[in-house]
């Protein structure tokens, strides 16, 4: 059984189309990351996993049965997670817990504090916390449920490095035991972290949906970043090199750089040419990550025939 299966979800606003015949599957205890452009439709499908609105065509299964999903089983937070500012963290908790029906002395807020690393900061008011802090005390304020079922939205907006590796380090754990997390991002190097599967979003529709390392080998020809420490020389070198596309505008290339455009192999030739000319090769890396470029050629394509 998936954790979420979606088949032909449609979510309208209006005459907007938020969400255009969507299928999702995510298995227990994976963390899937949905990406894409600004207003792809990530937040409106984390809303319909959270039961904060039902879609207008298509079956959504969260848990196995028809959304919404039982109490209990999914918690999480959209657009920000919803905290009092004048009450403390450790008071935010003990409201919710007492929300819920539960005895705030016993529902493990110190446990959920420790683990998203807020226990010094537990009896400060959350008027003064920063966005990490308090995407921080939302997760915590999810984890006080132990949901069989975690959405969060943008869970590492406003993280620190120190801030991000410690939810990183929680959400794995969190998988290790079993929790379903379907997260959004905007940042690949936090997805290719986290994440063992994406769905890539794009006006409403999936263009992608797959393991991360398919994602990257959809990626054929690439930008890359040369450095030597004689560029007019490279330049020609790389002009005279089959398959291989110069991009010399000068917007580009900066000091020693220059950028070319090419399959693996050109490359290869280019810097066997290189070498053979007594030209060091001091740098060559893509100008984006092979799953940005992936990215970007799927998103810009369908953004195009919008
Ligand atoms: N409550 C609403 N009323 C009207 N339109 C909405 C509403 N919620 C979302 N939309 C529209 O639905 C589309 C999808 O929005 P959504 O917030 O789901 O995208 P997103 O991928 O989360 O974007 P972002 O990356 O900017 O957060 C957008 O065109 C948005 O303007």
């Amino acid at each position: 059984m998936q954790t979420v299966r979606a088949r032909g979800i449609s979510k309208y606003f209006g005459d907007v189309v938020a969400l255009d015949g969507v299928d999702l599957d995510v298995a227990p205890g994976q963390i899937h990351g949905l990406v894409g452009p600004n207003g792809a439709g990530k937040t409106t499908l984390l809303g319909l996993l959270l039961g904060l609105a039902a879609a207008d065509e298509g079956t959504l299964e969260i848990l196995g049965a028809p959304a919404p999903a039982a109490p209990g089983g999914v918690a999480g937070f959209v657009d920000g997670p919803g905290l009092y500012p004048s009450l403390t963290a450790r008071q935010n908790l003990a409201a919710l817990a007492r929300l819920r029906g539960r005895d705030a002395r016993t529902a493990g807020i110190d446990d959920v504090l420790g683990q998203v690393g807020l226990t010094d900061v537990a009896d400060d008011r959350v008027r003064g916390f920063s966005l990490g802090m308090r995407q921080r005390l939302g997760l915590a304020a999810a984890l006080l449920t132990a949901p069989r079922l975690l959405v969060l939205d943008e869970p590492s907006n406003g993280l620190d490095p120190a801030g991000k590796k410690h939810v990183h380090t929680v959400l794995h754990r969190l998988a290790d035991e079993g929790t379903t997390v379907v997260l959004s991002s905007h940042r690949m190097d936090d997805l290719e972290a986290l994440c063992a599967e994406v769905t890539i979003l794009a006006t409403g529709r999936v263009v992608f949906s797959g393991p991360l390392g398919k994602l990257a080998a959809e990626s054929r020809e690439l930008e890359y970043r040369l450095r030597t420490p004689d560029p007019d020389a490279a330049r020609g070198i790389a002009a005279g090199t089959p398959g291989l596309h110069l991009c010399d505008d000068a917007a580009r290339h900066a000091g020693d750089a220059l950028v070319v455009r090419a399959p693996v192999p050109a490359l290869d030739d280019l810097v066997a040419r290189l070498v053979r000319a007594g030209i060091a090769v001091r740098e060559l890396a893509p100008v984006v990550s092979p799953l940005e470029a992936a990215f970007l050629a799927l998103t810009e394509h369908q953004e195009s025939s919008r």
